[in-house]
C-alpha cells in the first residue's frame, strides 16, 4: 500500500504552486517537513512527488542498486529550460554525454589533463588584476568569480575560439534559472533573450571551430562531446543548446560554491586567518614559496585538509535540493525506524538533502559555517565543530554522484589559493561596510543550489610578499 506516507494536503495548493514556480521552494519545503515528517507526497501537475528529507531515505534513494530510477525527466527539463532544446536529447546527455565528463573527469588523475592550463589561465587573469589594482579595490564577488571561471574554464574545455566575452548574458541565464523553469510562458522574456543569445553565440562557435572532424583549439573531451551530439542530426541550434547545458553544468555550481566559500570564510576572520596560515605554510614547506611550481604541481600533493574542509562546510550550505528521479519500476524506500515508502512506476521522487545536512539526528540546528567541521577525524578543535559531522552529500551518492567533483575541486583550490598568495581581502557589503559574522539570507528563489540574495564585495589590495 503507498499510502503510509502523508500526502501534503490539497488546501495548502500554494505548496505545489510554489514548488512549480520555484519561489522559495525551500522554505515551503522546510514548512512540509515540520508538518508531515521526512517523507511526504505531493501532487503536481498531474504527477505524484515523493519528498525525502532524512538521511536515511535521502540515501536509500541515491544507492538505487535496482535501478528503479532514471533522472531522464529532469535532464529533459534542464535542456528545454537552459539549452532551449526543442527535439528530444535527454536520452544523449545522459547516456552519451555523461559517460565521456566521467571518463574524463572521474578520478583525480582524470584532472590532470586539464589542470595545467587551467592554471595557467587562472593565474594569469588573476595576476594581471594584480598589477592593475593601485590601493585598493572593491570588486564585486559574485562577477569576480564568475568572470574568471567562465573565462578559464570556457577557453580550457572550448578552446581560445570560444566567445568568452558572453559572460554577462551566461550571468544572466543562471540568475534567472528559475524563470526558464517555469511553465508560465510569459515570465522571463529578457532571460530568454538571453538564452537565445549565448545560443546563437555557440552556434557561430561551432561553426567557427568545426574542422577535420574535431573542435579546433578544444578539449578532447569537448570534441569528443560534441561528435556524440553531431552524429544525433539535430538542428544547429538544438546542438548549441545541448552545448549550452553542458556548459552550465560545468560552470555553475563551481562558480556559486566558490562564491559562497569566499563569503563563509571571509565572514569569519579567525577562519580566514588559519586557512591563510595553512596555505602560507604549504607553499614555504613543499613548494618553495613559489606559486607556479604549486600549480605546475599534480593536485594530489596540494594537501590542504582546513581548505578541503573549508570547500565541505560550503556545499553542506549551498546544494538544497538533488535533481528528481523518476520511477521506472515499482520500488520501496527505507526511511529510517523500520518506515518505507512505497514508489509506484512513474512517480517522481525528489531529495532534499538541505534540511538533513543542517538538522541532524537529534534536531540540533547545524546553522553555524564552521571551517574544521570535516578536517579528517576532527573531534572538538574550538566549540564549533564540536565534532558534529553531518552527512555531506555536496557531490551526491551512489551511481548518480556527480562526474565533475574532481575537476571542481581542483578549480576551486586553486582558484582559492591563487587568491591567497596575490591578495589582501576583506568582505564588505554594498555601503563599503566590512561583513562579519551570519551572512545575508539566500535568495528565496534558490533552487538546486544556494543563491546570494544581497550583492557582495571583495575589497582587494595587492599582498605584500
Ligand atoms: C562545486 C561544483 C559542483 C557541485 C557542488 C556539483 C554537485 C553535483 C550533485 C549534487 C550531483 C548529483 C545530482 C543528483 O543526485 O541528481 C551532480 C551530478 C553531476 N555533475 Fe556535478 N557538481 C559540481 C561540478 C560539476 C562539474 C564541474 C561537472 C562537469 C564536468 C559536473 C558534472 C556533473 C554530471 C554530469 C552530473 C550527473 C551525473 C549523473 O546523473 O550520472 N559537476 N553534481
Amino acid at each position: 500500500d503507498d499510502d503510509t506516507i502523508p500526502t501534503v494536503s490539497s488546501f495548502l495548493p500554494w505548496i505545489g504552486r510554489a514548488i512549480e514556480y520555484g519561489s522559495n521552494s525551500f522554505e515551503y519545503l522546510l514548512k512540509c517537513e515540520a508538518q508531515y515528517g521526512p517523507a511526504f507526497k505531493l501532487h503536481l501537475a498531474g504527477r505524484k512527488f515523493i519528498v525525502f528529507c532524512n538521511e536515511e531515505g535521502i540515501n536509500d534513494t541515491l544507492k538505487d542498486t535496482s535501478r528503479a530510477f532514471t533522472t531522464y525527466t529532469s535532464h529533459r527539463q534542464l535542456l528545454d529550460a537552459l539549452g532551449g532544446v526543442k527535439q528530444d536529447a535527454g536520452v544523449l546527455m545522459h547516456d552519451r554525454l555523461f559517460p565521456v565528463i566521467s571518463r574524463a573527469f572521474s578520478t583525480a588523475d582524470g584532472v590532470a589533463s586539464l589542470a595545467p592550463s587551467f592554471n595557467k589561465t587562472i593565474y594569469s587573469l588573476l595576476s594581471s588584476l594584480e598589477q592593475n589594482i593601485s590601493g585598493s579595490s572593491d570588486v564585486h564577488l559574485l562577477h569576480f568569480v564568475g568572470e574568471n571561471f567562465y573565462s578559464a574554464t570556457s577557453k580550457v574545455v572550448f578552446g581560445s575560439g570560444f566567445p568568452t566575452d558572453t559572460y554577462s548574458d551566461y550571468y544572466t541565464v543562471d540568475n534567472h534559472f528559475v524563470l526558464l523553469m517555469s511553465p508560465i510562458p510569459f515570465t522571463g522574456r529578457a532571460v530568454k533573450r538571453a538564452r537565445d543569445r549565448l545560443v546563437r553565440a555557440i552556434e557561430d562557435y561551432i561553426q567557427r571551430s568545426w574542422k577535420n572532424s574535431r573542435l579546433e583549439g578544444a578539449s578532447a573531451m569537448a570534441t569528443e562531446m560534441y561528435q556524440k551530439i553531431r552524429g544525433r542530426r539535430l538542428s544547429p541550434s538544438d546542438e548549441a543548446g545541448v552545448i549550452l547545458t553542458v556548459m552550465w553544468g560545468l560552470h555553475s555550481n563551481v562558480i556559486n560554491t566558490s562564491y559562497w566559500l569566499f563569503a563563509y570564510v571571509l565572514a569569519d576572520t579567525p577562519s580566514f586567518l588559519r586557512v591563510r596560515e595553512e596555505i602560507d605554510s604549504t607553499l614555504r614547506t613543499r613548494f618553495n614559496g613559489d606559486i607556479n611550481e604549486f600549480l605546475s604541481s599534480s593536485s594530489a600533493s596540494h594537501n590542504l585538509p582546513l581548505l578541503d574542509s573549508a570547500i565541505k562546510e560550503t556545499l553542506r550550505f549551498v546544494i538544497l535540493m538533488h535533481s528528481l528521479r523518476e520511477a521506472q519500476k515499482d520500488t520501496t524506500i527505507s526511511f529510517g525506524e523500520g518506515q518505507t515508502a512505497v514508489i509506484r512506476e512513474g512517480d517522481l521522487v525528489l531529495l532534499y538533502p538541505g534540511a538533513a545536512s543542517r538538522t541532524f539526528r537529534s534536531g540540533r540546528e547545524l546553522d553555524r559555517f564552521c571551517v574544521d567541521r570535516y578536517l579528517p577525524n576532527e573531534k572538538t578543535s574550538n566549540e564549533g565543530s564540536s565534532g558534529i559531522q553531518p552527512p555531506f552529500w555536496g557531490f551526491g551518492s551512489g551511481t548518480r554522484m556527480c562526474k565533475g567533483k574532481y575537476l571542481a575541486l581542483h578549480e576551486l583550490r586553486v582558484f582559492f589559493v591563487t587568491c591567497v598568495y596575490l591578495f589582501d581581502m576583506k568582505l564588505v557589503d554594498e555601503n563599503g561596510s566590512a561583513v562579519q559574522g551570519p551572512l545575508p539570507p539566500t535568495d528565496p528563489r534558490s533552487l538546486g543550489a544556494a543563491r546570494p540574495s544581497k550583492s557582495m564585495f571583495l575589497r582587494m589590495s595587492r599582498r605584500l610578499k
